[in-house]
């Protein structure tokens, strides 16, 4: 007699998935292998950024009072005393009427509260041979420029050194200045000790940037999962075969192998199992031992050969479910032994896909103390008419635009075309039919390198 099972919604199928997830330790690595890895603990500010006031602008640092009063016909005259570019520190302090050329980055001199944007002044003219002061150390003025450079010319009022442009000696404004204008303050960006991100967060091209800015080396992040790979079933050939009568090659292995790469994970393959009870339990006993979770496919449904729900049971392994009301993928099964998950995907490859992507991804990556585990959701314009009934709620591999979806062509469970035309799973509701083209769908987007925190379909 045919096994009958009781399928359950797929929210309680991820909901019984991630109450089993154990948390893997920690490691460290060095920041350039840190890229896709989940941080382990927050990262705090370890410093104020930026860490020293600075020019946001190309231009003169001045004292805000020395410009009151300036206008169109009153333009206030500045005395240049100095010119640093970013990575320079200024020996001067501003006194009355002076101004220090500064380069956007470069640490503000004393004295100094706002920075006048080159655009906004009006070289004046001066006599030639510009009264610059030269420290002994040769680090101010023209801090920047080598011994060889410093030697100036001046022309027409300008002070030329060795190859950097003209600087003059002294311009007008003809605004007002307020205290802080043109500033890029101390901690304006972060704070020493604030919390810039939680543990769990992805350690996205960004984050290395934060990591980076803060000195880190090297981070502390959650250790991966091996995951074993093992697709099943008599009909498997290898990729490099010839085709032979009656069998297919194994697309559903490297499919796995491709999706766990997306997300960071390694693997291990298992060589493909003929539907062989005896062979196919010692492979899973091996698998379970070396890595930390199996993914199978194939063999979960309720035909002769058929073998994964006996190996679940000669195994002990505790069966969360074997049947879901999604379609493909309802026969997905998902078992747990000695903290372990065996993912039993279904051996139709639109149902490998799809349950890898709701019940595998997230788990693997609640087990790294992730905190965005879910499929990124969206919502679109149905692009067309879909008239077919949604007994089961239907994930249908799609193309989505930005605005509109699409079913990505022939959509069956057991179809390749439309999940290698696909980037993303449109989602049609269990107990609904005729869906036209203009209707506000569902959509999720697994190919995003980052996903929601919620499963809010
Ligand atoms: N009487 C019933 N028959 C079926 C039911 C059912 O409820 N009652 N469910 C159907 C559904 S739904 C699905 S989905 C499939 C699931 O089958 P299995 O998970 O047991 O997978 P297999 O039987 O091993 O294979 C199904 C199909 O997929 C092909 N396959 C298998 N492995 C691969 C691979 N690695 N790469 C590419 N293609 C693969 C295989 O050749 C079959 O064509 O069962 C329905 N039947
Ligand atoms: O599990 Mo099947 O994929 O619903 O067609
Ligand atoms: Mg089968």
């Amino acid at each position: 007699m045919v096994e009958f099972r009781n399928p359950i919604s797929v929210s309680e199928a991820i909901a019984l998935v991630q109450a089993e997830a154990c948390r893997l330790g920690s490691e460290i690595v060095s920041l350039d292998e840190a890229y896709g890895r989940i941080l382990a603990h927050p990262l705090t500010a370890a410093h104020d950024v930026p860490s020293f006031d600075r020019s946001p602008y190309d231009g003169y640092a001045i004292r805000a009072k020395d410009s009151a009063g300036a206008s169109g016909d009153n333009r206030v005259s500045f005395q240049v005393v100095d010119h640093i570019g970013a990575g320079a520190v200024s020996g001067r302090k501003l006194g009355r009427g002076e101004a220090i050329r500064i380069m956007t980055g470069a640490q503000l001199p004393e004295g100094a509260d706002a920075v006048v944007m080159l655009e906004q002044t009006q070289e004046a003219a001066a006599p030639a041979g510009v009264p610059v002061d030269v420290p002994a150390d040769g680090e101010s003025p023209f801090s920047l420029m080598g011994d060889s450079q410093q030697e100036g010319s001046s022309q027409g009022g300008l002070t030329q050194i060795g190859s950097t442009p003209a600087v003059p000696a002294s311009f007008t404004i003809r605004k007002a200045f307020v205290s802080g204008e043109n500033i890029s303050f101390r901690g304006e960006d972060m704070r020493e000790g604030e919390e810039i991100l939680p543990a769990g967060s992805l350690i996205l091209p960004g984050t290395i940037a934060l990591l980076a800015t803060f000195g880190h080396q090297q981070v502390e992040v959650s250790k991966l999962p091996l995951v074993g790979i093992l697709a099943t079933g008599t009909e498997l050939l290898e990729p490099g075969a010839p085709l032979e009568a009656g069998k297919i090659r194994n697309s559903n292995g490297p499919m796995i192998a491709a999706q766990l790469r997306r997300m960071g994970v390694p693997h291990r393959v298992y060589a493909a199992a003929a539907d062989r009870l005896d062979d196919m339990l010692d492979t899973v006993k091996q698998a379970l031992a070396e890595c930390d979770c199996l993914i199978t496919t194939g063999g979960v449904s309720v035909g002769d050969f058929d073998l994964l729900p006996q190996v679940y049971e000669q195994l002990g392994a505790n069966v969360l479910f074997n049947k879901v009301a999604m379609r493909p993928g309802s026969v997905t099964t998902v078992a747990v032994l000695d903290g372990r998950y065996l993912f039993g995907l279904s051996g139709n490859p639109s149902a490998c896909y799809t349950g890898f992507e709701l019940f595998a991804r997230p788990a693997l990556l609640r087990m790294m103390g992730a905190q965005r585990i879910y499929p990124l959701r969206t919502r679109a314009i149905l692009g067309e008419d879909f008239g077919k009934a949604n007994p089961f709620t239907r994930f249908i591999r799609a193309v989505y635009d930005g605005q509109t979806v699409r079913p990505a062509g022939f959509n069956k469970s057991n179809a390749v075309s439309s999940i290698g035309r696909s980037n993303a799973l449109l989602v049609l509701p269990g107990g609904t039919r005729g869906f036209k083209t203009g209707d506000s769908v569902n959509v999720l987007l697994p190919g995003m390198e980052e996903g929601s925190a919620v499963w809010d379909l």
